[in-house]
């Protein structure tokens, strides 16, 4: 018997266990792999370091416009995949947060299998570990939504990237969210001919409408083929080639045939091998696991966190939610999930990135001003040979906070964080423009935008007399 165990070794269970064992309750952690959880070994790590390879091919296209010459240069795809295994295992064994984990005693029982409930209070594992707790946190992550059509057998998901033993020649990726961008962004940069198809309206349905328009243009112009507004998948089946897709558009049964179908169609609850009903634990009408605002879920001594319940699944909001799951498991139900500023993004080319309401929100919700500028407009971006993009800033008009920043283009994602900071300080506009941000910098074009709102709104004209350079 351990005070709490948690099961799932992702972000949520890692931060959990360890703030569980901080607060001295006797802990145990069980994984069915290695720690880490998909983030580490499946997901945000090795996606990246796939996406900094073809960072490193776009920056090699530009060396003959740097005066730089080059023999040819070729992906060796493979060698490519040792890579990632290398920084994988490198972000593993320099893991701090595993040597604190260590440190304050939790017992860590990696590759122990599938772990299940055998009754409210007892789980055991595929490994045959049996283990009993006071207080059980889940931790269990999700899985790659199935495409429940004939033939779906035939498709694959992100994961298999790392059992290819080349790029495929063409590719359909299917589901226009993030995993399906960062795939067919990817392999497009890798060489192969992808198709990008989505159910909804546009791509990166739930990013600023600018956001998906600019990104899905520059797809295009990088040779990809981007179809929205599918009616529906209806079926793949096998060609001497690869796969050949049906479907539905307009109303108008189409098909399309690569060596290589992806589907990316969004992210589940990984509960089927917990025996949920062992412990009476329910789960909501989406399969995610239900939690209030203390991360307790429908049996009281039993917590949850993570994309295993269903909300904004990222690795900072998973490791909050598994601090939260903790701290109320140990010290009973004090601290509840915060509010937060979150911002989100993905490391395509172009990248996107973006914090607080999309402007079509904002403008229903508030009075607002809006200052959009083109990275083609500002030095950095000139320099780099990278001017696809803008950065919006949205503001409201009466109180001066910013509510939105929307970023694509080279470094969104870093740019964006800028913004989140300023958001989370409650900083107003005209404080955010008076800031010298660094020349020249993607940074300072947030800076620009700051300015040109505050200068439209007639703000601090005195103070702020000249445009600052970006
Ligand atoms: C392709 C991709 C790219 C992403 N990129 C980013 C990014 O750039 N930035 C970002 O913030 N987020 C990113 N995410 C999202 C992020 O990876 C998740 O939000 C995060 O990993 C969730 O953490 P978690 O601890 O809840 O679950 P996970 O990291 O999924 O860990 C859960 C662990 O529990 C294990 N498990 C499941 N069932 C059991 C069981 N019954 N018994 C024992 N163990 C079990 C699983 O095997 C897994 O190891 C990405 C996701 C994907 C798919
Ligand atoms: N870089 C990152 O931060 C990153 C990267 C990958 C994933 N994630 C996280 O993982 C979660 C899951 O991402 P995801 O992209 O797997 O799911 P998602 O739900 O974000 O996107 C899935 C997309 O597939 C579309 N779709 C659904 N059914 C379809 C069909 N039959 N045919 C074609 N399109 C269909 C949806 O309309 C949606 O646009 C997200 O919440 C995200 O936060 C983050």
């Amino acid at each position: 018997m351990t005070d709490v165990l948690v099961i799932g070794a992702g972000p949520a269970g890692a931060f959990a266990a360890h703030r569980a064992a901080d607060l001295g309750a006797r802990t145990t952690l069980v994984a069915r792999e290695e720690f880490g959880g998909m983030a580490a070994n499946d997901g945000p790590v090795p996606v990246r370091t796939l996406a900094h390879a073809a960072r490193l091919l776009r920056e090699a296209r530009q060396l003959g416009r740097y005066g730089i010459a080059t023999d040819e240069f070729r992906l060796d795809y493979p060698r490519l995949l040792d890579r990632v295994d290398e920084v994988v295992h490198d972000i593993r064994t320099h893991s701090a947060l595993r040597s604190r984990i260590d440190g304050l005693g939790v017992k860590v029982h990696e590759h122990a299998g599938t772990t299940r409930f055998v009754d409210p209070h007892t789980v055991e594992t595929d490994r045959g570990l049996r283990l009993q707790a006071e207080k059980i946190i889940l931790c269990t992550g999700g899985v790659s939504r199935p495409l429940i059509v004939p033939g779906a057998e035939l498709t694959h998901t992100h994961s298999d990237a790392w059992t290819l033993r080349e790029v495929p020649p063409s590719m359909l990726v299917i589901g226009g969210g993030a995993t399906g961008l960062q795939v067919a962004s990817v392999f497009t940069a890798f060489g192969s001919r992808v198709q990008l198809f989505e159910t909804g309206p546009r791509i990166l349905a739930s990013e600023d409408a600018d956001v998906s328009a600019v990104v899905a243009e520059a797809f295009r112009e990088h040779g990809m083929v981007v179809r929205d507004k599918l009616d529906t998948v209806r079926s793949f089946e096998k060609t001497p080639d690869g796969v050949r897709m049906h479907f539905v558009r307009n109303g108008t049964p189409d098909s399309a045939e690569a060596a290589l179908a992806v589907v990316a169609i969004g992210w589940s609850a990984d509960t089927t091998g917990l025996n949920l009903p062992a412990a009476g634990v329910e789960t909501d009408e989406r399969g995610f696991v239900r939690v209030d605002a203390y991360q307790r879920t429908s049996v009281p001594h039993v917590f949850a966190a993570g994309d295993v319940t269903g909300r904004l699944m990222l690795v900072p909001q998973a490791a909050q939610a598994g601090f939260v799951a903790a701290t109320n498991a140990v010290r009973g139900p004090q601290l509840p999930l915060w509010d937060q500023i979150s911002p989100i993004g993905s490391f395509t080319d172009p990248e996107y990135a973006g914090v607080g309401l999309t402007e079509t929100k904002a403008r229903q919700e508030h009075d607002v001003i809006v200052a959009t500028i083109r990275l083609d407009a500002a030095a950095r971006p000139i320099i780099d040979g990278r001017t696809t993009g803008f950065c919006k800033l949205i503001v409201d008009r009466t109180t001066h906070q910013i509510l939105g920043c929307h970023v694509v283009g080279e470094r969104a994602v870093e740019t964006t964080q800028l913004a989140a900071v300023a958001m989370t300080a409650h900083m107003r506009v005209q404080d955010l423009a008076r800031i010298p941000l660094s020349f020249p910098t993607y940074a300072a074009i947030v800076g620009r935008a700051a300015y040109v709102i505050v200068r439209r709104l007639g703000l601090d004209a005195d103070r702020s007399p000249y445009e600052p350079p970006c």
